[in-house]
């Protein structure tokens, strides 16, 4: 029989999760999926369950990276709720089995480990993508995604100028309480992204919330919400103008209304840039559309495991 699982739950993660140590496994994990080399990384595109009573979707994202010897899954429900509501928007759970044996070695809470990591991938698209030059970051939305982008962003670059917009008054001025740098509040969604170099959208959207014609030529977009089919976060002149990246191409082409729905060229994975087999264009608009992915969550969660271990194996 084998041990039973380890339960490592939110504020053990918190605890072991860092930007510095995360990084450059998001990146490296990466570069290894977007080669497709099956005896390195399989991770088929998420599969989705709908909850039509309470407008939501449970995600599986299971994963099998040989080399590093991890085998996962996450579990993540994600909800289009109404306005007003205070549930939350998602809900995460990784489980990390043993690829040998198939029995569960921990379970692992997501939500730490999905806002980490998905901002963590956006300012990675960034380092690759975003002028070097860059002054003035906007993020919109001000929910936990839109902490987690402030959070890795300030820590990574050097903005002269972070401006954030919500539609609600109260949840921005939260936000700005919440953080520990300065923010400058917008009251709109066209005031914060005038003349920005890098914009993020994490907003529960299904409609686009940015257009082209307020995006300054060459500023990099990093857009994470608007994961389904039928939503939107971008609109149609955005796409078709600037060069399209994603996380994973087959991804974004079953997953992303801002891509299926305005036609957009899709020109690289965020991968072929790290493996240099496509080009950075960072002197174009740039939009990196994020979706997640399971390779992500199987690096963090082995990353947490690891650290888990070394701190319980301390005499
Ligand atoms: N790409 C990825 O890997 C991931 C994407 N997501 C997506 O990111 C988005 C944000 O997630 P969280 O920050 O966890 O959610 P949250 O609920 O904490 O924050 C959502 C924000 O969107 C705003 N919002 C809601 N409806 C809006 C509308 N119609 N127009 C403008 N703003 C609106 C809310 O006021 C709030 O500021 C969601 O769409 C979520 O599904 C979440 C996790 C991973
Ligand atoms: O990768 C992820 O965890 C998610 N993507 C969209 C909602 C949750």
């Amino acid at each position: 029989m084998s041990d039973p699982p380890v339960v490592i739950w939110e504020d053990e993660v918190r605890e072991l999760l860092t930007y510095s140590a995360l990084v450059p496994r998001l990146e490296e994990a990466l570069g290894h999926f977007s080669r497709r080399d099956s005896a390195e990384v399989i991770q088929p595109v998420r599969t989705t369950v709908a909850l039509q009573k309470h407008r939501g979707f449970l995600g599986l994202m299971p994963t099998y990276m040989e080399n590093l010897g991890v085998l996962s899954t996450k579990f993540v429900c994600f909800y289009n709720r109404e306005a007003g509501s205070t549930l939350p928007a998602t809900q995460a759970t990784v489980v990390l089995l043993d690829p040998e044996y198939g029995n569960v070695k921990a379970v692992i809470d997501g939500e730490v480990i999905t806002r980490m990591r998905t901002a963590a991938v956006s300012a990675i698209s960034a380092k690759l993508l975003m002028r070097p030059e860059a002054e003035v970051l906007a993020i919109l939305g001000t929910g936990i995604q839109a902490l987690s982008h402030y959070n890795v962003f300030t820590e990574m670059f050097s903005f002269k100028e972070v401006r954030v917009w919500s539609r609600s008054k109260e949840r921005a001025e939260r936000f700005r309480d919440l953080v520990r740098g300065p923010v400058t509040l917008c009251v709109s969604a066209e005031e914060a992204v005038r003349g920005a170099d890098a914009i993020v959208t994490v907003t529960r959207s299904t409609e686009p919330v940015l257009f082209g014609r307020w995006v300054k030529p060459g500023a990099h977009v990093a857009a994470v919400g608007a994961c389904r089919p039928d939503w939107r976060e971008l609109d149609d002149v955005l796409m078709k103008e600037a060069v399209v990246y994603a996380d994973s191409r087959e991804g974004a082409m079953a997953e992303s209304g801002d891509v299926i729905l305005s036609g957009a060229e899709m020109f690289a994975e965020l991968g072929d840039v790290i493996n240099g087999t496509k080009a950075a264009h960072r002197e174009k608009t740039t939009v990196f559309k994020s979706l997640g992915m399971g390779v992500e969550d199987a690096v963090s969660a082995k990353l947490v495991f690891d650290q888990w271990k070394a701190k319980h194996s301390q005499p």
